[in-house]
């Protein structure tokens, strides 16, 4: 089998029959690997069965598709194109997403194991306000106009597109990952060869039917499923890519650094953003109950497959007993099931890998000494479900207080002092997110500007907004995503120097 054709994928649960595409996309049609048989097995967490295979890219189909970016770059967009046309044809896959909304939904959960309607409301929407954010600013970018002798001299700054990009991104939010790296890239003229990860490629490559659909000229966007040691590789380590963009662990962001740098050279546009180990601290004048219920979306949202997860939870000691009753409760509140299944609130972990990483944490949590508080348990049925699970007494050097571990895994830690709060949460090599609860103004003040991470949430956690940046400090990353930063990794400043006055004298 070629694996450019599509098969029928049907979801038993709704009776939806899926026409998937399971080539590699470029050029606006997805064609079979020039080199390879080589395939991805995409399996459902829910009941580890296949549920299809798609074509795995080889090195050389990255080079077809970044020719293929290269010429549409040249030719049919990056300054070829106004930045209204962009912005029509970016509303238009917003658009087509927003249409198939269920569809894509359905599939996300099918691979990935959320909740369909977490998938459909949460990932999906957010992507397509995404995609329409970008789209407004596709008509705005502007350089500025720079006074250097008004008689003779102007000069003025143009903002390109930086060129071709590859974009890199992981399965914890597949959609969402996808429209982040593609959405600004568009938006200011650059072309795109997107990597999914291998775990979960399904809905990139129906994305880019959609992409075809909405009337992108061919080669705009091109998508090639395969692993991260030959595709991602290869695409990190391109000559002719302006730019890497990639979402993943830190351990990977670091090769993905390496390799651009050992290529051509392009670091001042490598964005990462990588893991995390995030604190969330809870003060005694907080209103418990609230803090509790952000505690869990910090910690149980996406299965806690979530970069900026709360991870580690600080609570003050005058109020540590009741908060911890409190959050118990509601942790065991959450139901964790089959995606399809409404009740849902959690699905299973995306694979195996990470199933097997999650128990071999919850194993070094009891050797290390931290107490069970909730969970820990694995089911005896199929499926990668993990529940809520949450360790006290845990304390720094212990491998759950370290270590990113990607799952429901909450490491709860007493404290005394807003300073000792501070001096523990700061206590880790990431910087992506953290979170404070606190009815007292002036500390919310003074702890958010000591914590060192790229978002801070006060009296909340883990919301995202598409016009408010997004990224890390520390090892969690560099570069910004979102907001009006994001537009600033794909754009590259040309200055302009113009004489209209001024006549040089010869020698000097
Ligand atoms: N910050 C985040 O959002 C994410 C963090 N992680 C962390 O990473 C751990 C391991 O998960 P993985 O799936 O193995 O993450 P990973 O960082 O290896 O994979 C992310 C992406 O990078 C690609 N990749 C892998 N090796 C590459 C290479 N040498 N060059 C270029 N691209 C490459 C993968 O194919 C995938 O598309 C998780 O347990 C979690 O702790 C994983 C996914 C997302
Ligand atoms: N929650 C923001 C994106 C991420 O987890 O990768």
């Amino acid at each position: 089998m070629a694996y450019a054709q599509p098969v029928e994928i049907i979801i038993a649960q709704t009776g939806r029959k899926i026409k998937q595409p399971t080539g590699l996309f470029i050029n606006n049609e997805f064609v079979p690997s020039v080199d390879s048989t080589d395939v991805i097995e995409c399996i459902n967490p829910a009941t580890e069965e296949v549920i299809c295979s798609v074509a795995a890219g080889s090195e050389k189909d990255i080079d077809r598709a970044v020719a293929a970016a290269r010429t549409a770059f040249k030719t049919t967009w990056g300054k070829n194109v106004t930045g209204i046309e962009r912005s029509r044809l970016i509303n238009k896959l917003a658009d087509l997403i927003e249409r198939d909304a269920q569809e894509l939904g359905e599939l996300e959960a099918l691979n990935n194991g959320k909740p369909v309607k977490i998938a459909r409301d949460f990932d999906i929407g957010d992507s397509v306000s995404c995609l329409r954010y970008y789209a407004g600013w596709a008509d705005k970018i502007a350089g500025q106009s720079l006074e250097v002798d008004n008689k003779t001299k102007i000069a003025f700054t143009r903002h390109d597109p930086i060129g071709v990009c590859g974009q890199i991104i992981p399965w914890n939010y597949p959609i969402n990952m996808w429209s982040w790296k593609v959405a600004p890239a568009l938006a200011v003229g650059c072309t795109v060869v997107m990597k999914p990860s291998e775990i979960t490629p399904l809905t990139a490559l129906k994305l880019s039917e959609l992409v075809a659909e909405a009337g992108f000229p061919p080669g705009v966007v091109n998508t090639v499923p395969s692993l991260g040691s030959v595709g991602g590789s290869a695409l990190a380590s391109h000559k002719d890519v302006d730019k890497v963009a990639f979402t993943g662990s830190t351990v990977t962001g670091r090769r993905v650094m390496e390799a651009a740098a050992k290529s051509n050279l392009k670091k001042a546009s490598v964005s990462l953003e990588l893991g995390g180990k995030s604190p969330h601290i809870i003060f005694e004048s907080a209103d418990l109950d609230q803090a509790a219920n952000w505690a869990c979306l910090g910690i149980l949202y996406n299965t806690g497959q979530d970069c900026t997860a709360g991870s580690r939870l600080f609570v003050q000691e005058s109020i540590y007993d009741k908060f911890m009753s409190i959050l118990v409760a509601k942790a065991q509140e959450l139901v964790v099931g089959d995606g399809f299944d409404e009740k849902s609130g959690g699905g299973p972990v995306v694979s195996k890998i990470q199933y097997d990483k999650i128990f071999r944490y919850i194993g070094y949590g009891k050797e290390d000494g931290a107490k069970l508080a909730l969970g820990g348990e694995k089911r005896p049925s199929k499926g990668y479900f993990v529940d809520p699970t949450i360790f006290t007494d845990v304390k720094p050097g212990m491998r759950i207080f370290e270590d990113e571990i990607f799952g429901p895994v909450l490491a709860v830690t007493k404290f005394k002092t807003e300073e000792e709060a501070v001096q523990l949460a700061n206590d880790t090599t990431y910087g992506l997110g953290a979170g404070l609860h606190s009815n007292d103004a002036n500390q919310c003040m003074r702890v958010s500007n000591e914590l060192e991470a790229g978002t801070v949430w006060v009296n909340q956690y883990n919301l995202l907004y598409n016009n408010v940046p997004f990224g890390g400090k520390k090892q969690s990353g560099i570069g910004r995503e979102l907001g009006s930063y994001a537009l600033e990794e794909y754009t590259s400043v040309k200055a302009v120097h113009w004489n209209f006055g001024e006549k040089l004298g010869w020698p000097l």
